[in-house]
């Protein structure tokens, strides 16, 4: 299976950080997959960086009285390969549930887009011990039926942006569960906090098959390391 390192620009990106994009692509090293979700309205204007481009949210809904919302189709026709859904900051920030993450799902399928589902707990569950049941529920309710590369990101809410990390023992049991569910071939990410420091100790877990990086992918310099620790690993 080919690894993937996959960048998540959030809500930060101008024009002025294309030349970001255009170094990543020139900063990848081969024989691994290199996946970067920037915000929809950089998509177009980044399709020639010589990088593949994902999308960060789509409508179920294939076009419509929808204001504000994109679909999966004007995604991939902005140059959109892929598309992250049901991140844990749309969970929250939009209330999205598992039944409307599996429809956006099937949305971008049938627009020919690879989606990246993201799952994972909150301090409260993990404490409570429940981080196994909360991500294999939102397994079973938002992945669909049929998903042609299908890519899921284990990502704990309270990893993302903290500086905290999960053992790799924690994260090979996520990871382990996850690969007994999903269908053959899906690519297992972690997601939360990786940095340079860190990527090679949580790319050597098994069923990681690479990272979904959000702050460290923003600047070149912090996401090649990522990139050649995947590369080695
Ligand atoms: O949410 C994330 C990627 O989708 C992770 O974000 P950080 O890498 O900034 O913790």
């Amino acid at each position: 299976m080919r690894k993937l390192a996959a960048g998540n620009w959030k809500m930060n990106g101008t024009s002025a950080d294309l030349a970001a994009v255009r170094a990543v692509a020139e900063a990848a090293p081969g024989g691994i997959d290199v996946l970067l979700a920037l915000p929809a309205t950089l998509l177009d204007r980044a399709r020639d960086a010589g990088v593949a481009l994902a999308g960060q949210d789509c409508h179920a809904a294939a076009k419509g009285a929808h204001t504000g919302d994109l679909a999966a189709a004007m995604l991939a026709d902005a140059g959109a390969t892929a598309v992250i859904l049901g991140h844990s900051e749309r969970r929250a920030d939009h209330g999205e549930t598992d039944d409307a993450i599996r429809a956006k799902a099937e949305a971008a399928v049938a627009a020919g887009l690879a989606p990246v589902i993201c799952v994972g707990e909150t301090l409260d569950q993990r404490e409570g011990g429940r981080a196994l049941d909360v991500v294999g529920a939102q397994l079973a309710g938002s992945v669909p039926d049929r998903a042609p590369g299908l890519v899921v990101a284990y990502e704990p809410v309270w990893a993302i942006g903290t500086g905290r990390v999960p053992t790799p023992d924690q994260i090979a049991e996520v990871h382990a569960f996850l690969a007994g569910r999903v269908p053959a071939g899906t690519r297992l990410l972690y997601g939360g906090s990786v940095k340079g420091s860190n990527a090679a100790e949580i790319f050597a877990v098994p069923h990681v098959h690479g990272a979904l990086v959000g702050g460290a992918s923003l600047k070149p310099g912090d996401f090649a390391p990522i990139m050649q620790a995947l590369a080695a690993s």
